[in-house]
């Protein structure tokens, strides 16, 4: 129940304006910070000043301040009244809310404009989505920013009943007889624009790595890169104990491919599977295991006699983990991963002997997808940011020109992957698995190439415009600060950059015909 609000002439707040005894009036609400002051992170002198002790600090505040300030519980108590006959201008966020600021969403979601790609199905199902992920995830994503630790059980348990994780891996017969976000959308319907609809809502949450976005995002990558290989080429026995686990929340598991001695070049693996009998003795190691530190399968690239093979390693006598630090967040898990004699059923083994390429192949094109999704997502929030402006020399900063000219390729920049992404999800919508392998593997190299590099071209001019601020984990410049730090990670994720572009340009090479010429 909201307390009743004791409400105050600012001549009344005025006498308050010294130190034990000092109030301040911010968006019309009356704080009482004589306790406070000594504990203030920017230090007591700061509110002593003649202007802010017992003044309307308003604009001081939200010039050094995120709102957000102001919602948490420890600050808002500080609250001890209101202005009277004046109300709060600037409101919290409503759960489920679409962002006014111009080009802080996609089109689509914008007042006014059309898209020939999103049912009213789509709508209605992003407003739930979005609700939830304030309402649920955010809160706790936020806490696992603070501690470091990775999301409850508890949250998980709740993304699992609304299947947000099932919904992650994309449409497909593993939705069968589920309700999808409390029933919005029926397993049928479930299409890759309602998948990218969750991808891009999961990387809204502001900030990348240590905190909100990948908290979560990462959380649930792992599970998005290596339970595919099961879905399609365990057997039924295994998919039968291992699908329903995993996409009830209850375990997680996790890609164990790359080496520290090859990286992602699977014909430089050294991990080894030996046949023994009805098992496989595994040893070797893995390292960047995203969600490895607390995974509880490993769908795990081994050369074997015959030459590749992907390997589903239970954790358990042999397997261990270590965490390794990387430049976000430790609730990705990410780890490196030792195999010592471990012993393994044959019935484990995912795909033909041998086959091991094909079995990883298969996912990689949604993969590349999902990360340019996540990617763009974060992209535009960094552009959503301009919307805090710092005063300088008496005015808004974007009233420089030079400001306004890298605002203008800010949002060229993610308004055109918007366009690309769309498309590409439109074909992905109307084409078969083998349609999609041949037709869109060159095209999504491509994009993802453009999307990072984009990404990283905004993180310096985001980094340009914040100055100061974008140093600093904390405070007005946290999400710049976040995506410069780990912008660079899209382009290395699910295949470099460079190789990918490359990708690119060698398919539409194979499809160049014979006979032309200029
Ligand atoms: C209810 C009132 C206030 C609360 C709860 C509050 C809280 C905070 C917090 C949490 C920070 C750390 C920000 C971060 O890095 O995350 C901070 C920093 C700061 N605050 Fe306040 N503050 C209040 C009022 C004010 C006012 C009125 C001023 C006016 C001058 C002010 C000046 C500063 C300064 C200069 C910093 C350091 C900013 C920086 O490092 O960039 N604060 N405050």
């Amino acid at each position: 129940m909201s307390k009743v609000l004791k409400e105050y002439t600012s001549e009344e707040v005025a006498k308050h304006n010294r130190e034990g005894d000092l109030w301040i009036i911010i968006d019309s609400k009356v704080y009482d910070v004589s306790r406070f002051a000594d504990l203030h992170p920017g230090g007591p002198t700061v509110l002593f000043a003649e202007s802010i002790a017992g003044q309307d600090a308003t604009q001081a505040f939200f010039g050094l301040h995120r709102h957000e300030v102001l919602l948490k519980p420890q600050f808002a108590r500080l609250q001890i009244g209101k202005i009277l006959g004046e109300e709060e201008v600037i409101k919290a966020p409503v759960p489920g809310a679409i962002s006014e600021v111009p080009y802080a969403e996609p089109t689509w979601l914008t007042e006014g404009y059309h898209s020939p790609y999103y049912t009213d199905n789509h709508r209605a199902f992003h407003k739930a989505l979005r609700t939830f992920m304030m309402e649920v995830v955010q809160p706790e994503s936020a806490r696992c920013e603070e501690s470091g630790k990775r999301i409850s059980q508890e949250v998980i348990d709740k993304m699992s009943e609304q299947n947000v994780i099932a919904m992650r891996l994309g449409p497909g017969k593993h939705l069968g007889g589920r309700s999808l976000m409390g029933g919005i959308v029926k397993p049928e319907e479930f299409d890759y624009f309602h998948e990218m609809i969750i991808n891009t809502e999961l990387a809204r949450f502001g900030t990348r790595g240590a905190v909100d976005g990948k908290t979560i995002t990462h959380l649930l990558n792992g599970l998005v890169i290596s339970l595919p290989p099961v879905l399609n080429y365990g057997s039924p026995e295994l998919q039968a104990k291992v699908v329903p686990e995993v996409l009830s929340g209850k375990k997680f598991i996790a890609l164990a491919i790359s080496e520290a001695f090859a990286g992602s070049d699977v014909s430089g693996i050294q991990t080894t599977a030996v046949r023994d009998g009805d098992y496989w003795v595994v040893t070797g190691t893995k390292k960047w295991i995203t969600n490895g530190t607390f995974a509880d399968y490993f769908t795990t690239g081994c050369r074997t006699e015959t030459g590749f093979t992907v390997i589903l390693i239970p954790r358990g006598e042999g397997v261990s983990t270590k965490p390794i630090k990387t430049s976000y967040s430790p609730v990705a898990g990410t780890a490196y991963v030792v195999f010592n004699k471990v012993r393994v059923p044959v019935a484990n083994t995912l795909g033909k002997v041998g086959a091991g390429m094909s079995v990883i192949l298969t996912n990689f094109n949604h993969e590349r997808w999902m990360v340019v999704c996540t990617s763009l997502a974060a992209q535009r929030l960094v552009v959503e940011e301009w919307s805090s402006q710092r005063y300088v020399f008496g005015k808004p900063l974007h009233s420089q020109a030079v400001i306004r000219a890298k605002l203008g390729q800010m949002i060229s920049r993610v308004e055109a992957c918007q366009n690309w992404v769309e498309s590409i999800t439109h074909q992905m919508n109307n084409m078969t698995y083998n349609e999609m392998s041949s037709k869109l593997a060159g095209p999504i190299g491509l994009m993802k190439q453009f999307v990072s590099r984009t990404a990283r071209e905004t993180a310096e001019d985001a980094t340009q415009i914040f100055g100061g601020r974008a140093l600093t984990v904390t405070g007005m410049g946290k999400v710049i600060e976040n995506y410069h730090r780990t912008s660079g990670f899209d382009a290395i994720l699910a295949g470099a950059e460079d190789v990918l572009g490359d990708l690119g340009v060698r398919q539409a090479m194979k499809k160049m015909p014979k006979d032309a010429r200029l």
